[in-house]
């Protein structure tokens, strides 16, 4: 598939996966995607299977990601990860601000740009989520809160930043329900985001960012929304806990 941007497909493996189980899924996908050039392919388990999981992938075409950072360097936070102890695991990509945290641990715009801000700082690439609910979608409130959430999470990123920064689009209703957004409905969202930046930003700016899809993607509907102009890859849950339906979501977006 010929794309403006490089697509870049991260697995989301949430509060999933043993270390051996890890290494096991880790081990096959690493076979299985050895020849894959064309997409980043990332892989985002919990911080306990970080370390085993970056000797593994060392040297191989798989990039790691963690699920979350605090925004400070160090100090008094009980049970947090900052920036610094993950790039001791080569991680390069945070995933900020998923709707599940800010769900349940009430996580706000202001505190995702703060992290976003501190990724930056240590070198890592943040994937900021945002998305609506199903109750604002149907309040025709989507473009609204995109808006918000978007100005929020990004506020204060240069635009080099800002061009270094994953943006993942995931509306809540299409989170582990098996309903995904049709594909018409996905560029919509995302077309709305690229405008909403080439505002805050400039065009140029714009169109180097990358906007994931994230919402029950699977190998069936993979290559039809990655097909949209502006959907430039895939924030995958569920799908990226077993090889061969994370293989051949990648397999089938090229
Ligand atoms: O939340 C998600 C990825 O971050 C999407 O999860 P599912 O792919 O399981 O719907």
């Amino acid at each position: 598939m010929d794309k403006e941007r490089k697509l870049i497909i991260a697995g989301n493996w949430k509060m999933n996966k043993t270390v051996a189980e890890a290494l096991d899924l880790v081990s096959d996908l690493k076979m299985e995607l050895a020849s894959i050039k064309e997409v980043d392919i990332v892989v985002c388990p919990p911080f306990t299977a970080l370390c085993e999981v970056s000797k593994v992938i060392l040297h191989s075409n798989i990039r790691l990601g963690a699920q979350n950072m605090n925004e400070h360097q160090s100090g008094a936070y009980t049970g947090e990860i900052a920036a610094g102890m993950l790039k001791e695991f080569s991680v390069r990509y945070v995933i900020l601000g998923h709707s599940e945290r800010r769900q349940y641990q009430k996580e706000s715009d202001a505190l995702i740009s703060k992290k976003a801000l501190a990724a930056h700082a240590a070198s890592i690439k943040p994937i900021v989520c945002v998305g609506e609910l199903l109750a604002e979608r149907e309040g025709g409130l989507m473009e609204k809160v995109l808006d918000t959430q978007v100005r929020g999470s990004l506020a204060g990123l240069t635009k080099q930043q800002m061009e270094e920064t994953v943006i993942a689009y995931e509306p809540v209703w299409a989170i582990g329900t098996g309903k995904t957004a049709t594909s018409a409905q996905a560029q919509e969202a995302h077309a709305f985001i690229r405008k909403l930046l080439v505002s805050l930003y400039d065009e140029a700016t714009a169109r180097r960012v990358r906007i994931q899809y994230g919402g029950s993607v699977k190998a069936s509907n993979a290559r039809e929304l990655m097909s949209q102009p502006d959907v430039d890859g895939a924030l995958v849950g569920g799908a990226s806990l077993e090889v061969r339906s994370f293989g051949d979501i990648i397999k089938n977006s090229i």
